[in-house]
């Protein structure tokens, strides 16, 4: 769609820009996307902090939108030349229905791509997961592992088997003619788990830490690594990607890239506490408190709690037996693939994103110390 013209004035679509990544995604593509016209944000619930972005050179349009309603979404791709769809329904806490996980992750994916195809947007960069890959459920570790690496991927829950089914469409269209016969150009970007500004889940072993009298107690043991990427670094990726993918779509189209950075490799709750730590939390423990057999054993209760309650509230507590194994489960990443396809290499250090995520869990609210 867009002619050599247009090239240097480009428009950008960030699909579910409110969110923990699309936010910084947005400011990421404010920074370092020189050619920027206009960005599109479109979230079901729009930020406030939208408005502060408005007084700047390029112009930010924010749309209220679902992505699971194609009008809403054709209307807002229509002359975009670029579309980075983070939106997603991220649970795996079984807050929503596995419905509509698939209407969201699934269907709302399709709706990006045909719009694509009907409008003329020549270029898509799909946020996936690892979830796609794994940790599987039985356990299996991938260790320092790439995007080639075998691996047994099970998808028996909603949100990785929508997300493993997402990455499908968007690998499939690659290729596809849009409207004016130009052929779609479609990358899919794996993060591990992502931390940084923002990261609710991180804010929410906090306040958690906090009310147990600055402690929290080790559940998993030290010695599974799990794969952390910082926020910012996976932002700039997408923005690579988007950059890069017009001049070598021949090599990235249809391709998946692991998010990956100088981050340690660490357990889920060591790599927490990197950042836990200097804001006066302990982890206590140096092996997890209760043995295995008894965290499954809560986990199942928690399942079981969840389904009886259902029809009065709902029960949604961290702990249930996908996050145990996914916990449990050693799932790392080793990987140059995205530096050798489009010159990637991290914006942030790991000493630059630790102090960053430490000042941001400082300022959500006083220190323990
Ligand atoms: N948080 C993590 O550790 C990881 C996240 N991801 C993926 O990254 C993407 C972003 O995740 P987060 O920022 O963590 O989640 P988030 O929940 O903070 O952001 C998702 C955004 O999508 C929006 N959204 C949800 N349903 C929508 C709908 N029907 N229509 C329009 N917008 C809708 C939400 O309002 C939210 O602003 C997701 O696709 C997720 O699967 C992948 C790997 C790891
Ligand atoms: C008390 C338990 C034993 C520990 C609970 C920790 C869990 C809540 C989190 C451990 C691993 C996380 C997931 C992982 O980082 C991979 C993810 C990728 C995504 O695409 C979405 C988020 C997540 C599923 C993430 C969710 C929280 C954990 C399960």
């Amino acid at each position: 769609m867009a002619d050599s013209a247009q090239a240097q004035k480009l428009v950008y679509l960030v699909t579910g820009g409110c969110g923990f990544l699309g936010e910084h995604v947005v400011r990421m593509l404010l920074q370092r996307e020189p050619r920027l016209h206009e960005i599109r944000v479109f979230d079901l619930h729009l930020g406030p902090w939208l408005e502060d972005l408005k007084t700047g050179p390029v112009q930010v349009t924010a749309i209220q939108g679902d992505v699971t309603q194609a009008q809403e979404v054709t209307a807002a791709v229509a002359g975009a030349h670029v579309v980075i769809h983070t939106a997603g329904l991220v649970d795996v806490f079984g807050r929503a229905s596995p419905k509509t996980i698939h209407e969201v992750n699934v269907q709302g994916t399709q709706n990006v791509i045909e719009a694509c195809v009907q409008t003329g947007t020549q270029f898509l960069v799909y946020t996936s997961s690892m979830e796609v890959v794994g940790p599987n459920t039985k356990g299996h570790p991938f260790y320092r592992g790439n995007e080639d690496t075998p691996y047994e991927a099970i998808h028996k829950h909603p949100y990785p088997r929508s997300k493993a089914l997402a990455e499908r469409l968007v690998l499939e269209a690659n290729g596809r003619k849009v409207r004016g016969g130009l052929p779609l150009v479609t990358c899919a970007l794996r993060p591990t788990g992502i931390y940084g500004e923002g990261h609710q889940i991180m804010r929410d072993f906090y306040r958690q830490g906090l009310r147990l009298g600055g402690r929290l107690f080790r559940a998993v043991p030290a010695s599974v690594e799990h794969g952390r990427v910082y926020v910012g670094n996976v932002a700039w990726m997408h923005v690579l990607v988007a950059r890069e993918m017009k001049q070598r779509a021949a090599l990235m189209g249809g391709q998946v890239y692991f998010c990956y950075d100088a981050s340690p490799y660490k357990s889920y709750e060591d790599f927490n506490m990197e950042f836990l730590g200097p804001c006066g939390l302990r982890l206590v423990g140096t092996r997890p408190l209760l043995p295995y057999w008894l965290l499954v054993l809560l986990a199942a209760l928690n399942a079981l709690l969840q389904w009886l309650l259902r029809p009065l509230l709902l029960y949604a507590p961290l702990l249930n037996p996908y996050t145990l194994a996914v916990a449990n489960t050693t799932f790392t990443v080793s990987t140059n693939k995205a530096q050798r396809h489009f010159g990637y290499e991290p914006l942030f250090s790991w000493e630059d994103s630790r102090t960053r995520t430490i000042l941001w869990v400082k300022a959500t609210e006083g220190s323990a110390q």
